[in-house]
């Protein structure tokens, strides 16, 4: 890690004053809480607040600038002035926030690609970094899980903030790392949080619905995962898409459109990635798939067809981006399964198997069902819930999804939040019917579902994947899926 701080002159930011000196900006915040003396405050517009509410704070501790749109300007203009700080004025202060993050911590890994898609975005990241680990490459994956790999951090956000992005990208760069995978939510890419990022490839998995409480509409979350492809190098750029999915055509127009090399994904004849088939069983699967036309075989040690669907989308990414392909197939092998992505959790002494896997959207529920089905000789048991302050059009959808592809369904809390549980459990018992078992504390229903499995029977504890946390109100009390099925395992085969 760099122990000086960068020191930098706004036009080095590519930032031109409105008004007050060119100051030495010493660090960049987004967050008038986090200001330190010297650095520059970017006061953004919000979807509850204008960030201009924060300057005289921001001041007050030393911000030697302030860059913001002209709604804000207005608001702070003098204020400014009177602290002899400097005006930044910018028509997408977002952006401009990004680019001037990208100049002033200075570097990133010189190979990094991206994936967008409603699901599937942590899973790609992570099988692309670990294909490129196989071949030797220091690489990481930034996303949902944190930053994983030869490098390792927390991260809060599935795509950090600019300031954050960049200071990370910065560090794994001086550490050494090389490549670089990492997720753009719908969120980051509408609020600019990758600008400035150079990125060699980009994926698209899927388009299914989630975050209509963010996006005002289906059209608008579509573009804003579709801007990625306008962040990809223009002329030897990769796309990487789906043509599964009904809008991967829409998706490959765009980046065939900006220049981009696409590589097509699924199981059309034309599709350069094209899986074949596959041989499911209970630790994993056999996949026979063709790379330009050439029938290849790997066995993956995952389950799920959207997991090896995922797999040959990191693989298309990492050809992509220059690695041999018959390597590139050797690695697959080597993969492992992403930390509660369709994770083997427990098995019941009567050979009962337990799932953990972060299904939160009605299309990954049912993908997640439909998926395991094949791998499993017996009945499949669930356990969903929805999110609190998230999309509630998506909770009778979660449900219904649930009801149709298992064959006994509870239904539980998951991250209530601020809303009242017993209405979201309620939403989500609307789509799920009358035979679906409502049962609110998430480790009784972990228990009661565990108890129900028979021989050759699954449980998928959909929702939480990799979460350690259930948030309740604003407080998060510790709760892991994975932990709470081995203790009911365990308590119900009479080992504790
Ligand atoms: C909904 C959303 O994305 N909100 C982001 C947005 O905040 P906002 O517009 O709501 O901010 P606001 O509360 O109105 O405040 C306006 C401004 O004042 C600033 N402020 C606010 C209070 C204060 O005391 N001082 C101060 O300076 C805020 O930092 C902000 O810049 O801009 C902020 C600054 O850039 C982000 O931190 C914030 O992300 C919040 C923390 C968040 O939780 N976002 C989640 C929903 C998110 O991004 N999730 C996606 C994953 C989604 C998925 O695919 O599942 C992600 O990439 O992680
Ligand atoms: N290709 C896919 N198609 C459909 N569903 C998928 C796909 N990949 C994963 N899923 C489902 O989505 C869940 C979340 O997977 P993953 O974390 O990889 O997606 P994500 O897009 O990163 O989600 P988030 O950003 O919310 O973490 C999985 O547990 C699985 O149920
Ligand atoms: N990135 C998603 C994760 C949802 C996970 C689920 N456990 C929930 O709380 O709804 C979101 O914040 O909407």
């Amino acid at each position: 890690m760099p122990t000086d701080l960068p020191q930098s002159s706004l036009n080095a930011l590519g930032l031109t004053p409105s008004s007050g000196a060119d100051r030495q900006i010493t660090g960049l915040s987004v967050d008038s809480r986090q200001v330190k003396a010297g650095h520059l405050f970017a006061a953004l517009p919000g979807t509850k607040v204008h960030g201009a509410e924060f300057v005289p704070t921001a001041l007050a501790k030393g911000a030697a600038a302030i860059l913001t749109d002209r709604a804000g300007a207005t608001q702070i203009h003098d204020a400014v002035a009177q602290a002899g700080a400097a005006l930044v004025v910018a028509e997408d202060p977002r952006q401009a926030l990004a680019y001037a993050a990208a100049l002033f911590f200075g570097a990133q890994p010189a190979t990094m690609i991206a994936v967008t898609g409603t699901n599937g975005k942590t899973s790609v990241a992570t099988f692309t970094r670990q294909i490129w680990q196989v071949l030797g490459y220091e690489a990481a994956n930034i996303g949902t899980t944190g930053v994983e790999g030869a490098y390792s951090a927390p991260s809060n956000h599935t795509t950090p903030e600019p300031i954050t992005l960049h200071r990370l990208l910065g560090d794994m760069a001086h550490a050494g790392i090389t490549h670089a995978a990492m997720e753009a939510s719908s969120h980051g890419l509408a609020q600019k949080r990758l600008d400035g990022v150079v990125l060699k490839a980009a994926a698209f998995t899927n388009f299914t619905q989630d975050h209509l409480d963010y996006h005002a509409t289906f059209e608008e979350y579509f573009a804003a995962k579709a801007g990625l492809f306008a962040r990809v190098l223009p002329d030897d750029g990769v796309a990487v898409i789906n043509m599964d999915d009904p809008r991967g055509a829409d998706m490959a127009a765009i980046a065939n459109g900006r220049g981009q090399r696409v590589i097509r994904l699924g199981h059309g004849e034309d599709c350069e990635m094209r899986l074949l088939g596959k041989r499911p069983d209970a630790s994993g699967q056999d996949i026979r798939f063709s790379w330009e036309g050439k029938p290849q075989m790997a066995r993956l040690p995952l389950i799920g067809e959207f997991q090896a669907m995922n797999v040959l989308t990191a693989a298309a990414m990492v050809i992509g981006c220059g690695a041999d392909p018959l390597s590139v197939v050797q690695a697959l092998p080597h993969l492992s399964t992403v930390r509660g992505r369709m994770q083997q959790v427990a098995v019941r002494d009567n050979g009962a198997t337990v799932f953990v896997d972060y299904a939160h959207t009605p299309d990954a529920v049912a993908t997640a069902l439909k998926a395991l089905r094949p791998h499993v000789l017996g009945k499949i048991v669930v356990i969903v819930g929805a999110g609190g302050d998230r999309d509630r059009t998506k909770r009778p959808l979660m449900g219904k999804a649930a009801t149709e592809h298992a064959d006994l369904v509870f239904v539980t809390d998951d991250n209530p939040r601020t809303e009242d549980p017993a209405e979201i459990r309620a939403a989500v018992m609307e789509g799920a019917g009358p035979q679906a078992i409502e049962v609110g504390d998430r480790a009784e229903a972990i228990l009661l579902a565990v108890n129900r499995l028979e021989p050759g029977d699954a449980l998928l504890i959909a929702g939480k994947g990799h979460e350690t946390g259930q948030v309740i109100g604003t407080d998060i009390y510790p709760f892991d899926d994975a932990e709470q099925a081995s203790v009911a395992v365990a308590a119900l085969d009479g080992k504790i």
